[in-house]
């Protein structure tokens, strides 16, 4: 089956359920632009942060998600966990995701199409995307994942502590108003809790394989 010509996947899941890993390596694949869209959110919550202000008040959120500061991006915070915590308040107010909507829209929409992952792409980024993946993973081997990588880097919360993080920001991001972390009409799932990273990868490519040649057959 041929690529489409414009091909957009779209990548949702809970945290360090591995969405980002395969994301990236399905751009890779596909020769496709990448966007990992919580670091917008993570940028968002580390504005707050910077200025002393409450994650809570969603005015001072939603005029950091308006001002965000690219520079941000890169901050070496941006992916702590106290920082996932603030991304994670933050992106609950119905306003910052309204403000974040445009940019997100714009990168799936560029020629020849783009992968990107998150918690809403496939419900409200991009509900027309040619393949769309829920990833998951158990919540005990996600915060074993996230422990080893924040470890790594010199930060050293316990790994209880790592869960915890882990089972709030789910509990949050499944129980907001505005698109919560659910799986898409349409999304095949992934689980990757006995999947090596190379294995998740293959399966994945499998079931964008899938979806883009069920696509073509609806087609004809
Ligand atoms: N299938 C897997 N097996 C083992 N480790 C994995 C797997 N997938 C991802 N990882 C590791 O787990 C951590 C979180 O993965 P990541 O892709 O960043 O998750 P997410 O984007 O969902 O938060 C990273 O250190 C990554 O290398
Ligand atoms: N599309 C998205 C992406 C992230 N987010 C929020 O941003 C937080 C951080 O996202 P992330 O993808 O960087 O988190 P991890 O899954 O990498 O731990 C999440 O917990 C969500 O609250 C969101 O609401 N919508």
């Amino acid at each position: 089956m041929p690529t489409p010509p414009h091909l957009v996947i779209a990548v949702d899941g809970p945290a360090a359920s591995g969405k980002g890993t395969i994301a990236r390596a399905l751009a890779r694949h596909y020769g496709l632009p990448h966007l990992d869209t919580g670091k917008l959110y993570r940028a968002v919550g580390l504005a707050v942060r910077l200025a002393g202000q409450d994650p809570n008040d969603s005015d001072a959120a939603t005029a950091a998600a308006l001002a965000l500061d690219p520079e941000l991006l890169d901050d070496p915070d941006l992916m702590s966990g106290d920082n996932a915590q603030h991304a994670s308040i933050v992106s609950a107010h119905p306003p910052v995701r309204a403000a974040l909507l445009a940019v997100q829209r714009a990168f799936a929409a560029q020629p020849g199409g783009a992968v990107l992952d998150g918690r809403d792409i496939g419900t409200v980024i991009a509900p027309d995307a040619s393949a769309k993946l829920f990833v998951t993973a158990l919540p005990e081997i996600r915060a074993d994942r996230r422990h080893r990588e924040l470890s790594a880097k010199g930060d050293f919360a316990s790994l209880a502590s790592v869960l915890a993080d882990i089972e709030a920001r789910d509990a949050r991001d499944s129980g907001r108003s505005t698109a919560p972390l659910v799986r898409a009409a349409g999304a095949a799932l992934l689980d990757t809790s006995e999947l090596s990273i190379d294995a998740a990868v293959q399966r994945a490519i499998a079931l964008v394989q899938a979806a883009i040649s069920r696509d073509g057959q609806q087609q004809v």
